[in-house]
């Protein structure tokens, strides 16, 4: 399928891995079990495709046969989950990322107006040094996500990227037009917002199945 809001700093990432746990995600026999699986086997993926430009810098090390000069990574990362749903998500970056740290920012979408409502937040005191990598695994209208950037803003951030799962052409075209130096990884891009807000074909609600509060 084509996607026209595949552009600037959108990608899509597509590997076979990827497409498969989304369609076990999709599916709504998938058990809640399962779906937590899939949803922390996608953070730890989409993680690799977030950090594929990080710097490195070289250190002198001994391997068992030589001294040689070999690269490791030196940027301190902040990975900040919206919660609730972007928490399976995060677990699953850290796995890849387990030196990183962790902030949380709480957001819950009213369901009528569909707007973001922050109710808590507890942020590294140096996440402004550091490459932050938001974690949701829906981009619906964008609501969400643009308000957790935008606070991320006020405290400092400058490098910021946005690692989701499953996004409507709206929720993309809304994040890159307030955000447009923010990149955005995905593993899908879906057709369309149906009229109460959620993402079709979809998944139903992430935060829901994630913690079987259906
Ligand atoms: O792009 P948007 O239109 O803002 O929608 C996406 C948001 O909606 C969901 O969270 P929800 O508010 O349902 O909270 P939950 O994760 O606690 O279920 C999802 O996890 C995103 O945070
Ligand atoms: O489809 C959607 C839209 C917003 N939040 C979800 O969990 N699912
Ligand atoms: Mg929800």
């Amino acid at each position: 399928m084509d996607h026209p809001e595949l552009k600037g700093n959108v990608t899509l990432a597509n590997h076979p891995l990827i497409e498969a746990l989304l369609t076990d995600l999709r599916d709504r026999e998938t058990p809640a079990l399962r779906f937590r699986e899939a949803v922390e086997a996608l953070g730890h993926l989409l993680a690799y495709e977030a950090i594929r430009d990080a710097p490195l810098a070289n250190e002198t090390i001994q391997t068992p046969l030589e001294t040689m000069d070999a690269p490791r990574m030196t940027q301190t990362i902040t990975i900040v989950p919206i919660l609730r749903a972007g928490l399976g998500l995060a677990d699953g970056m850290l796995r890849l990322l387990p030196g990183a740290q962790v902030g949380h920012l709480g957001m819950a979408r009213n369901e009528e107006t569909l707007e973001p409502e922050s109710y808590y937040e507890k942020l590294p005191t140096n996440v402004a040094d550091s490459l932050v990598l938001v974690a949701d695994p829906m981009l619906a209208t964008g609501g969400s996500a643009v308000a957790a950037v935008q606070r991320l803003k006020e405290l400092g951030c400058t490098q910021l990227k946005f690692v989701g799962v499953l996004a409507a052409p709206e929720g993309v075209k809304t994040l890159t037009a307030a955000h447009p130096d923010v990149p955005v990884i995905v593993a899908g891009i879906d057709r369309e917002l149906n009229d109460n807000g959620y993402i079709v074909p979809g998944l139903g609600d992430a935060g829901d199945r994630y913690f079987g509060t259906m």
